[in-house]
Order: C-alpha cells, then structure tokens, then sequence
C-alpha cells in the first residue's frame, strides 16, 4: 500500500493527516503548541507584544517537526509515504539567515539543534500582527489607491499581508533584513524544512502577499521594490508555483533518522485555506465556513472582481480559477474568551446561556475582542433599540445569566450576519461577465468549533440554507494536503476533479448536520440592513477614539 502525508502548520497546532491509495484517512496526529511545547510561551501559538504585534517562533515550528516525525516513525506506515504536502496559516513569514545549515543536516541530531541559528528573525510575524497600517497605506498609494492594488493582486493592502509585513522589517530591522539569505511563507518553510533547499511559495499563498500578480501568478516588480527595495526578490529567489508536481525528494536526513521512503516526492505546500477548499472539493453553490483559530468564509469562483473587503486567491489546482475568501479575526479565540468569562470554560454552559437569550432585535452587539480584520476596528460596542451603550446591556430583571446570554447571542449572530452580508456582496461581484451570480446552496462547515451543533444551527439559520460536514478526516487543511501530495504524483496525466471521483465512497460525501429554521432566517433577513448600519456606527466611533 502507498500513503500520502499532509501537514498543516495552523495557528496553535501542526497538525498531521495520512491517507492511502484510496484516500481513506489511516492516521491523525496534531503538536499542540501551548501543551506539547510550553517553553516557547506562547498564547494560543502566537506571542503578543503591546497591543498589535503579533509573532511566533519559527524554532517553535521547527520543535514541532521534530515531535510529529518521531510520533510518526512509530507507525507501520512511515517507509510507505510516496508523497508529502500540506498547508500553513496564510501571510507569516519566515527569515532564513543560513540556509547551508539545511544541507548538512546529521541524521543522529534533532533539527532544533541544528537550526537554532538558521533564522536572521526569531520572531516571525504572523496572520494575526496589525502592526503594519503605515506600509499598508504606503503600498496602496504607490499604485494609486486600494481599489487598484485589488485589481492587480486580489485584495488591498491588509496589515496581515506578507508584503507589509516584509516592508516594515525592511524599514525598522535593517541588519537582520540584510543579513537574510530567503524568505519563506509558513507554508514553504515547511516544504523548504523538508526539501533541505528553499521551495517555492505556491500561487494559492502568494495570493496573500499584495505582490503578486492575481491574473498571471508572477510576482510584480514595483511592489516587490516597495516592500522590501531591491534585494527582494532575490530574497525570494523563485516565482510563484502554480502547478501542483514534484519539486524533489525528500532530504536524505530524514530518510536517515525516521526511515521515510528516499523517493518520497515533496510538492509544494499551500495556505490553510486553500488547503481545505481542496479537502472540500468546493462544487458551485457551496461555500466553506470555517470556524478555526480564524473565522474564514471560502468560495471557488471561476470568474471575479476583487472587491475591497473580501479577498481574491489564486486556486490551488486549478490555474484559471480563483478562491474568494473573508476572514475574521475574532474567531475561536473571541468566543473562546466569552466562554470563559461568562461559562466557566465549559462549552455547554456556554450552549445553555446561547440557547437560552432568545433572538432579538432590540439588542446588537459588536465584539472585537482583538483589532478586527473586517471591518477595522477593535472594541465592544453594544446597542439597544438603536442606540450605543455606554456598558454592558441593561436586561429586564437584570440576572447575570440572562445578560452574558444576551452578550453571548448578540456575539454569535454578529459573526454570521457579518459573513452573510460580505459573501452576498462578494457573490454579487462574481459575475463580472454579465453572468448570473452563484447563488448560495449549502455551507460545509469546519474548523475546531465546528464540533459545536448550537453554532452550526444559528449559523444555518442566519443563511438559510442547510450545513454538512466532511465525515472523513477531522482537520480539512492537512486532508487537502494529503490530497495534493497524491494529486502531484498524478498530475501530468488526470485532473484533481478526476482523481477524486475515482475513489468516491459514500462516507466520501459530505454529511447533513442541521437545516435552517426559516422563520429564524426570516428574522435575520429583516436584521440586515441594520446590522449594517449599526456596524457603520460601531466603526466610526472605534475612528474617533483612534
Ligand atoms: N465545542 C466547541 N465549541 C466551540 N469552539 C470549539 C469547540 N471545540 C473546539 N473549539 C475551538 O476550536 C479552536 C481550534 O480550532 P482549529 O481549527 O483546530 O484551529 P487551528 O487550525 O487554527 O489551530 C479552539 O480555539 C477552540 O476555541
Ligand atoms: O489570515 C488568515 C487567512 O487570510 C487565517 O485564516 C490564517 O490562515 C490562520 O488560519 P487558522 O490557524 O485559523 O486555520
């Protein structure tokens, strides 16, 4: 038998998924940063200095690789893994100060021995840093405004964005800018880990740089000049991967230390976003929501106009289309903290206190627990009838329970009114040949709150339609990695639809989880356009206090 391995480096876990020939999942594994690697102190996987820089260890990362190998080398499946890829939470980088250390790895030593000096920045910038907004405004005006910079790369400039983030090291690190050989996304860093020589970025992830071209997949110039002068793109030495193949077998290090299969071909690693839209095989009508450490709401177009919210992503296998894409910030963590302070910690309190505020539209809520991405703003802003609130919300007789109720509801339903405006406005512009826009048929539902059935079904009642989920493999990112691993051994002679359809199964099919009440949907739709102006206000007063 042969096996396929997908990793996903996400925002707190590697996470590890290995399928075989006919794409049944044969084993899961996932590194846990906060538990299995406390010596890095992070929060959740990332380190936050101040109030918006947030960054993680790539030593961490690297730590991480060496536990998922060794807990790896323990199976029976090891010296059977043809092909490796996988996925990384999107926009992080990674400076490589020596890359020759790659080259003579030694078998009998750990790679975080032998890479703790192979980095010119051991704090690598992630999705979660905001702490670009001056770079941001800069690479938008040096192209003549927002809308065009969506035009040639597929989104405006976000201070997430790699560009911005390589700029501003540029700017205010200059000796570690100079003193670094290549750049890497958290996604070809683990390709690169694994190749012993850098690998390519692929066209899917550069899609969140702001440097690339959204139509032909090649970095542009000026806007390499701006974000990092003149070096980088020397830095970044090859454009983007837009095909899914062999880029060379795997280091013999670890054919040496763990027994992997010396022709086991790494091909290039994507974002986790694409990532599971792969694993989902999104057909027209479906739309991804996934409710990981980010809230991210995925679509595959064949035809589309970038807007100035929404995101326009090259698709990871297939060169002529596109991913549309929104992503929150305050996600899992967000309702993660209100479980906590309002539920003890437990998720069925949580559920309870949920079920038990009924809908409503006297009270709306805002909840930016960390600086939002769309919109921007940070802050609570709570409203009743209309009106801000100074505090929290005064409800009738007042109980503490009925009041983080409230708070928890309003929370809930502003993250899925919020994506529901957004994606009808993106779908609205994915006609931009006077064809009928996709309408919406059902949501595929993922990501670690996923397992929660409360907020699938506000979720499906907000959009009224109906939500399954994947039954095979528990982590979609390091699934469609998996798959890609196998699809880049085949793709010279089928298509990944083709592949897929080989080895369908019925538990291949997605899963019927809940379906809409519409009278609720009913509700939500009268909701909109004040949820929408009510956000306006939340935004502007979040712009007067900064
Ligand atoms: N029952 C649950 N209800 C709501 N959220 C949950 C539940 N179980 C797990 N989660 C959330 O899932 C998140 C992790 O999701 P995951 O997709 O694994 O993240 P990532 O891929 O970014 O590392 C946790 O932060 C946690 O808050
Ligand atoms: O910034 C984005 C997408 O643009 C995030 O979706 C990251 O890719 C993080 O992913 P998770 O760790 O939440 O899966």
């Amino acid at each position: 038998m042969k096996y396929y391995l997908g990793l996903d480096l996400s925002t707190q876990q590697l996470k590890c998924t290995l399928i075989n020939e006919t794409h049944t999942v044969v084993f899961e594994d996932a590194v846990n940063f906060g538990r299995d690697l406390p010596k890095y102190n992070t929060e959740n996987g990332a380190v936050l200095h101040g109030n918006d820089i947030v960054t993680s260890p790539p030593l961490m990362w690297v730590e991480a690789m060496d536990m998922l190998l060794s807990r790896l080398a323990k199976t029976p499946y090891i010296s059977d893994i043809m092909a490796i890829s996988g996925a990384g939470q999107q926009h992080g980088t990674v400076y490589w100060k020596d890359m020759q250390l790659l080259q003579e790895l030694d078998p009998t030593r750990t790679l975080t021995d032998q890479l703790n000096n192979a980095f010119s920045i051991a704090q690598s910038p992630i999705w979660q840093d905001s702490s670009t907004t001056k770079q941001c405004r800069d690479l938008e005006a040096s192209v003549g405004g927002p809308e065009e910079l969506a035009r040639l790369t597929g989104s405006k400039a976000y201070e997430r964005f790699s560009g911005n983030q390589i700029a501003k090291i540029y700017q205010d690190k200059k000796q570690q800018y100079n003193d670094t050989e290549c750049i890497s996304l958290v996604s070809s860093f683990m390709a690169t880990l694994l190749l012993g020589k850098l690998a390519p970025m692929d066209a899917a992830d550069a899609s969140g740089t702001n440097m690339m071209d959204i139509r032909t997949h090649q970095w542009i110039d000026h806007l390499l000049e701006q974000c990092g002068g003149p070096d980088l793109r020397h830095k970044l030495r090859l454009e983007p991967e837009e095909e899914v193949h062999p880029l060379a077998a795997i280091n013999r290090y670890y054919v040496e230390r763990y027994g992997m299969n010396s022709g086991c071909q790494i091909m290039p690693f994507t974002g986790d976003n694409s990532s599971t839209q792969v694993a989902m095989n999104l057909q027209l009508g479906d739309c991804v929501v996934s409710l990981g450490t980010s809230d991210t709401v995925l679509m595959s177009l064949k035809e589309a106009e970038p807007t100035t919210e929404s995101h326009l992503m090259a698709h990871p296998t297939d060169k002529s289309a596109y991913m549309g894409m929104l992503c929150y910030k305050n996600g899992s963590l967000t309702r993660q903290h209100f479980r906590d302070i309002y539920a003890d910690g437990n998720w069925d309190v949580f559920n309870d206190l949920l079920n038990a505020a009924p809908m409503t539209s006297r009270y709306m809520g805002f909840y930016y627990w960390m600086q939002e991405i769309i919109p921007f703003a940070k802050g609570i802003y709570r409203f009743d009838q209309g009106r801000l609130l100074d505090g929290d919300f005064i409800v009738c007789d007042n109980a503490n329970a009925k009041v983080a109720g409230v708070n928890i509801r309003c929370m809930i339903e502003s993250q899925f009114l919020s994506m529901r405006v957004r994606l009808e406005r993106m779908m609205g512009g994915a006609n931009s040949s006077g064809n009928q826009s996709p309408t919406l048929k059902r949501i595929l539902a993922t990501g670690g709150a996923s397992a929660n059935l409360c907020l699938l079904q506000i979720l499906s009642n907000v959009f009224g339609v109906s939500i399954y989920k994947n039954q095979e493999g528990s982590n979609s990112a390091s699934l469609g990695g998996a798959l890609l691993a196998k699809y880049g051994t085949l793709s010279k002679t089928t298509t990944f639809d083709d592949m897929v359809k080989q080895h369908q199964r019925s538990n291949s099919e997605p899963e019927l989880i809940c379906q809409p009440d519409l009278t609720a949907t009913s509700h939500y739709t009268s909701l909109l356009g004040e949820y929408s102006r009510l956000e306006d206000l939340a935004v502007h007063q979040f712009s007067l206090s900064h």
